[in-house]
């Protein structure tokens, strides 16, 4: 069975009369296998860790991605996970820790919340566990309000102290700003992994987070800096359902080695219109300064993971759905190496 038929049909829809559903009726590890032999094939010919759309695909994957009709859904995948883990694989692939890395506007939230959601696992984003301590008025959250609203970095004490409380103490309720805002009321488990959105974003909070955590894939998700400003710019949120969305419609011709760009908006949904509202941190000047600030720290970052063999460069050039066929098997992939 190909990539192609893996995830071109299936998931466009989520409807179960698809091929999706002969797909999720196969025994567990014959459908895990099948899938991970397809993402094996899928990015076959890359040298190195680096995959991208414009750079590793094959011409002949490329063009057999499925178009952009409608919402691309991926189903849970826990089942195979917890599965795989009664068979002969390393115990630190059944419980992904994975890392999401990536300058503002590359849509880090929003591949690791769909990824998150594919794998069973929670998302846990730091940027959220701070804006929930503002929006809360904690005396954590008027420590920090200020610094949040230029687009600096809060300390690492008082941003440890926060993601070490929500990932000790999910499972349980915590019964702090967090671990009850961020998740909607819902206690969340991630000792079951997790993905982790936001954090670190300097290598000396990699090295903090090593002492707590068994990282085992970072993935470095990375775009052109003109397209991120313009992507920042047309950001939106719901404050409402913290719904995610995007107005630039963004193109650029591949030119001078540079791959083509085609990133259509992701529309606001009838529920959130008229809702939504422009973060205070994505002004051109602030976005300017975090992309500075992101500059700054990630080099440092990067080398420190890739020096551990966790990193995975991951260049996004399209929408999400263009972008999400690749990059789940990718993580699959990568999780068993
Ligand atoms: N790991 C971190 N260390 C320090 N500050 C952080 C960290 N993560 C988030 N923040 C703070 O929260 C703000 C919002 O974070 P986030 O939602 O991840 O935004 P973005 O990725 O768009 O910069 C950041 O600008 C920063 O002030």
């Amino acid at each position: 069975m190909s990539l192609t038929e893996i995830f071109a049909e299936p998931l466009k829809t989520c409807n179960f009369d698809s091929k999706q559903q002969k797909i999720l009726a196969m025994p567990a590890m014959s459908w895990w296998s099948t899938l991970a032999r397809a993402a094996g094939r899928g990015v076959e010919g890359v040298a190195s860790r680096t995959i991208g759309h414009g750079t590793a695909a094959t011409p002949s994957a490329r063009t057999a991605w499925p178009t952009t009709q409608g919402p691309t859904v991926l189903l849970p995948l826990r089942s195979h996970l917890v599965t795989r883990s009664a068979s002969s694989r390393s115990p630190s692939v059944t419980v992904p820790k994975i890392v999401f890395l990536g300058p503002p506007g590359v849509g880090k939230g929003t591949y690791a919340k769909r990824i998150a959601k594919w794998l069973g696992v929670p998302h846990v984003a730091v940027g959220d566990l701070i804006r929930n301590e503002v929006k809360a008025g904690t005396p954590l959250g008027k420590e920090v309000e200020n610094t949040v609203s230029s687009g600096g970095l809060v300390s690492d004490d008082v941003v440890l102290g926060l993601l070490k409380g929500f990932l000790e103490e999910s499972g349980e309720a915590s019964g702090s700003a967090s671990a009850t805002q961020v998740l909607h009321g819902k206690t969340i488990d991630a000792s079951g992994g997790y993905i982790l959105d936001g954090f670190p974003r300097t290598a000396k909070q990699a090295e903090m987070l090593s002492e707590f955590q068994n990282v085992n894939l970072v993935l470095n998700l990375y775009l052109r800096e003109d397209v991120l400003i313009e992507k920042c710019l047309g950001r939106r949120i719901c404050p409402e359902c913290n719904g995610n969305y995007n107005v630039a419609d963004i193109y650029r011709p591949a030119e001078n080695g540079k791959p083509e760009i085609v990133m259509p908006p992701l529309s606001v949904p009838e529920g959130c219109e008229g809702k939504v509202v422009t973060r205070k941190d994505d002004t051109e000047e602030v976005v300017l300064n975090r992309l500075e600030i992101y500059r700054r720290e990630s080099e440092p970052l990067e080398a420190y993971y890739r020096e551990r063999g966790l990193l995975v460069d991951f260049e996004i050039t399209g929408g999400i759905d263009h972008t999400l066929p690749v990059l789940s098997p990718t993580v699959i992939r990568e999780l068993r190496q």
